[in-house]
């Protein structure tokens, strides 16, 4: 298996290239070549597998040669020995056409852990091939930071440098980053928004005075491999759902486009999916390209789901690029177009092809409120916000009532107190495998909202690529 760039220019690489790469040098995302695909037999030979087993058989036409079966099915097992969950990401039912698939049993208690936790395995593996460092920069809006740094906290050859916007995570989401004291580990406090965090990042991967000196890599879903370890659950939920013969609605909270895009993949390579719903909170860019076609980037306004409050979809260039007809050059242009104007239109291709498996739907402070009452009161589920606005989208997204909706859980309630507390008037309470968090020290620097101060920063203190 190879991956080309979005943007049509870089060189093609293999997994592990990918990997290590993070972001294209034509500043493009990588996707694979082609989709591998599972036939209706197939699928349904894997129902009942561990999720250990279940993820590498998943994920091994994507991984190619780059690791045999064998090994891969031991990082798996290394990667989902860590979850508090002996299913790794349960079903849990609301009501007769709804579920909740909990993908919060990680280390740091969201969704990342479950790619996060095997990037940082297949980093150690592909660095231990060669001599050389890597140079990790991130950006987070909470969660996408402590997952990364639990995982590759310690390591040898790596050094992560992780963005997140000043005051704009939650006290759980920052203490968790900033009281990893492992000297490989740099927080760092921008003035602004996840947005311009992520900006920093990408500029980075294109800023030869950085690139030259340093190999700089990414833990955000621009890297590939995040999003391929994220295909595996809804193979897990929908095949305990009746899958291949019954299809499954995922809603999906979104922000990068990353989560939602893993249910493309998975639709790709053959699961019968009937629709994935894409939900937003009121920084609804997705919502409004979907819906409208109008992918124009608007104020991010602060919300009580913080790790959403994103206005530039990093991966919805790769559903662009796939539905598009996979034309690297004339995405290129457009995606010229957005960064100069930060608007852009999408084609008849692009939203005609986008329809066919998507819907979305936004949800308000008050809809966020309302569906974590309703998870509590009739069904006895306390949900964080980003789920619950998961769960507005399932509810309102008019799908046959033969059809589960499987809402992704993509958070523990306790990484969000306050929206869950006053909407429940119960306060969640951390589970113990986070500890003491409390009462341990934080490191961190501020730095302003300037691209120079965090290049300075970082190389002042990343070791060189070799
Ligand atoms: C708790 C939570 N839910 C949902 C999302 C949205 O996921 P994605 O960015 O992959 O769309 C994020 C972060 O992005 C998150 O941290
Ligand atoms: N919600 C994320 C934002 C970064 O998204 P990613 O999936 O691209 O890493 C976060 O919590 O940091």
């Amino acid at each position: 298996m190879d991956y080309v760039s979005t943007r049509g220019s870089a060189p093609a690489l293999d997994f592990a290239g990918a990997t290590l790469a993070g972001l294209a040098s034509d500043g493009g995302l990588y996707v694979p070549r082609e989709w591998p695909r599972f036939s209706e037999a197939e699928i349904a030979g894997l129902a009942g597998l561990p999720y250990a087993e279940l993820a590498q058989r998943i994920m091994q036409p994507f991984v190619g040669d780059c690791l045999t079966p064998e090994r891969l099915l031991e990082l798996t097992r290394k990667a989902y020995g860590r979850f508090a969950h002996k299913a790794v990401t349960p079903l849990v039912q609301l009501d007769e056409q709804q579920w909740l698939l909990e993908l919060f049993h990680g280390p740091t208690l969201a969704f990342k852990d479950v790619a996060l936790q095997l990037l940082g395995l297949l980093f150690e593996e592909f660095l231990g091939r060669g001599d050389g460092n890597l140079t990790i920069v991130g950006a987070t809006s909470g969660d996408t930071g402590s997952a990364a740094i639990d995982a590759v906290a310690g390591r040898a050859k790596i050094d992560i440098f992780m963005l997140h916007p000043r005051g704009r995570v939650s006290d759980v989401q920052r203490r968790q980053m900033t009281t990893v004291l492992a000297p490989n580990v740099h927080n760092i406090a921008i003035e602004g928004s996840f947005d311009d965090a992520q900006a920093m990042v990408k500029r980075m991967f294109n800023d030869a005075a950085m690139t030259d000196r340093f190999a700089i890599g990414a833990v955000n879903s621009i890297n590939w491999a995040r999003l391929m370890a994220q295909v595996v659950y809804y193979f897990a939920a929908a095949l305990q759902l009746g899958a291949p013969a019954r299809k499954v609605a995922f809603a999906v909270p979104t922000g990068n486009f990353g989560d939602v895009f893993a249910g493309y993949v998975a639709a790709k390579m053959g699961l019968p999916i009937e629709r994935l719903i894409v939900a937003t909170n009121v920084n609804d860019i997705l919502h409004r390209a979907l819906s409208t076609g109008d992918y124009s980037q608007g104020t991010v306004t602060p919300t009580a789901a913080p790790s959403m409050d994103i206005q530039v979809s990093s991966n919805f260039e790769r559903l662009l690029f796939d539905v598009g007809g996979r034309d690297g050059k004339a995405l290129a242009a457009q995606m010229a177009g957005f960064e100069a104007t930060k608007a852009m239109q999408l084609t008849n291709a692009q939203r005609e092809g986008a329809a066919a498996l998507f819907s979305s739907a936004r949800a308000d402070a008050d809809e966020m409120s309302a569906a974590i009452r309703w998870a509590f009161t009739e069904c006895g589920e306390t949900i964080d916000p980003h789920t619950a606005i998961g769960l507005h989208a399932a509810h309102t997204a008019g799908i046959d009532p033969a059809v589960p909706v499987v809402t992704l859980a993509t958070a523990h309630p306790a990484k969000f107190t306050e929206a869950v507390t006053a909407a429940t008037g119960q306060h969640p309470a951390l589970p113990a495998r986070v500890g003491d968090l409390f009462d341990r020290e934080e490191r961190l620097v501020d730095l302003p909202g300037d691209y120079g101060a965090v290049a300075d920063y970082v190389a002042a203190r990343a070791s060189p690529k070799a």
